[in-house]
């Protein structure tokens, strides 16, 4: 490498054979100014020993837009200045010396309206394996809105989901049907019936339940149907189970999608293994069905979880309200998978708000304008149970899914009782706040007042009263962090 790297070089000098620093060559801007359409991004950076952060950030534009390692005579026939990515900004992360926040606007003409796959090409393509980086992570993306315009959204929203299911003013409640694998078709259904007759909204099947030899998918979801309908009728309330259509190919896709509509569903489920694309087509079927589409986030913690590599879950939120499902799992706080509080609530803010301010101490970088794209329910789900009800509304507010699986399954006295737990200790708690009390440091005497009408409840409280998963939080904001912030 040749030259004053602090310079850009141009003209004649430029495309000589031979190889230029990516500052050389137009990727660090220091001056730039973000113009209202650019996509801008802000990654993590750990660069080798020795490398200078600024040409490290320079690098992830060069190889994450236009560049290669060496200059080529073709740039020429390009708008080469308008098609560079462009490095603007680079902060050293707070307490970790090795690593920089390195801030990179990309012109709105580098990506493909509508297609969170071409968007993805670029923004966590070759760049994620470029050897003068130890590790990479996509902390955040600005996303302008001239960008979201090009994106349908969530086909059904938070609000015209809550008309259909005739459900207002208190969470929905859900329960993911345990053990994850083996039931046949029948005992399935039980499962089904029970939950969602002894007063849960929602039941779902967990993300791995597809079309296995133990349990073909068409007799699932006859079952499954047959569970919603009775438990309909039952109750008198509006139910629902999460039909996984998640399969090998789009086609089966389709089809399973067409014969839970066929049976009258009122929402199907996909994972998010089957890649972004399918899940922008299946977005589209679910609008043009009049169908909820619930997103399981199957396989992110692979790169999610870990700070220093990977992309942030509030990085695939995003891209998800884009692509356009209506649910979203994005963590309980206080169960059993991953998910710091002041992390999540900025997970929850993505899902749920039309305007997200820039929140440092939640992990949001920048304002984000969602440009009348429908609000995602937020999905909480994983090691949760009826006595944690008061942290759960406080930490999670009122739009989210709170679905216990063990939680409901588990409960002593069956999987009807289970149910009728939680809706007793939620409806408790929801009174409990709608008359303004002190709800959250209450919580365990409001439940326990419920419990003595209900014993299923007080069954729940004893059983599980001791669980909690304490443990330390792998992915944390790097900004004052609110330990106990409530949505
Ligand atoms: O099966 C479960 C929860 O079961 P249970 O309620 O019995 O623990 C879900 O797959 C997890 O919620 C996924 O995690 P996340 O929601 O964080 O993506
Ligand atoms: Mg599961």
């Amino acid at each position: 490498m040749d030259g004053d790297d602090s310079k850009i070089v141009q003209g004649a000098e430029r495309y000589k054979a031979g190889v230029l620093k990516y500052k050389q060559m137009g990727y660090w801007i220091p001056d730039y100014e973000p113009r209202d359409t650019d996509v801008i991004a802000v990654f993590r950076i750990t660069p080798q020993d020795g490398v200078d952060p600024e040409e490290a950030a320079a690098a992830v534009a060069g190889e994450s837009s236009t560049a290669t390692w060496t200059v080529v005579w073709t740039d020429r026939l390009t708008a080469t200045e308008k098609y560079r990515a462009k490095a603007y900004r680079v902060d050293q992360v707070p307490n970790a010396p090795d690593q920089y926040f390195a801030y990179i606007a990309y012109d709105l003409d580098l990506f493909e309206g509508g297609s969170i796959a071409n968007l993805t090409a670029s923004i966590i393509g070759n760049v994620f394996g470029f050897k003068p980086l130890k590790a990479l992570r996509l902390e955040d993306m600005r996303l302008p809105v001239a960008y979201v315009k090009t994106f349908m959204g969530p086909a059904t929203g938070i609000v015209v989901e809550r008309e259909r299911l005739d459900k207002f003013g208190r969470p929905l409640l859900g329960a993911t049907v345990k053990p994850k694998l083996g039931l046949s078709g029948r005992n399935y259904g039980r499962v089904v019936y029970e939950a969602l007759k002894g007063g849960l909204d929602f039941t779902k099947d967990d993300e791995n339940i597809n079309s296995q030899p133990f349990m073909h998918w068409r007799e699932r979801f006859l079952y499954c149907m047959e569970a919603v309908n009775k438990a309909q009728a039952a109750t008198g309330e509006i139910k629902g189970t999460y039909l996984n259509v998640t399969a090998g190919t789009m086609e089966d896709m389709y089809e399973r999608a067409e014969f839970a509509k066929e049976l009258g569903s009122n929402i199907v489920m996909i994972d998010l293994v089957i890649g972004y694309t399918a899940i922008q087509s299946m977005a589209n079927w679910a609008r043009k069905n009049d169908m909820i589409l619930h997103l399981h986030r199957a396989g992110h913690s692979t790169y999610t979880r870990q700070k220093t590599h990977g992309v942030s879950f509030r990085v695939i939120a995003k891209w998800m309200r884009l692509a356009g499902v209506d649910h979203i799992h994005a963590g309980t706080v206080v169960g059993k998978l991953e998910g710091d509080p002041a992390t999540t609530k900025g997970y929850y803010d993505i899902c749920r708000e039309e305007f997200n301010p820039m929140r440092l101490e939640h992990g949001l970088f920048f304002d984000q304008d969602w440009a009348s794209l429908n609000k995602l329910m937020p999905v909480a789900s994983g090691g949760i149970h009826a006595g944690q009800m008061h942290q759960l509304i406080h930490l999670l507010g009122e739009d989210v899914v709170l679905q216990f699986g063990g939680g409901t399954i588990g409960h002593p006295q069956g999987i009807a009782a289970g149910a009728t737990a939680n809706r007793v200790a939620l409806e408790a708690m929801i009174l409990a706040r709608n008359e303004g009390r002190d709800y959250l440091n209450e919580g365990p005497d409001i439940l326990a007042e419920a419990a003595k009408g209900c014993s299923p409840l007080r069954a729940a409280l004893d059983v599980w009263k001791d669980v909690t998963f304490d443990y330390t939080s792998t992915d944390t904001p790097d900004f004052v962090p609110t330990a106990t912030a409530s949505m």
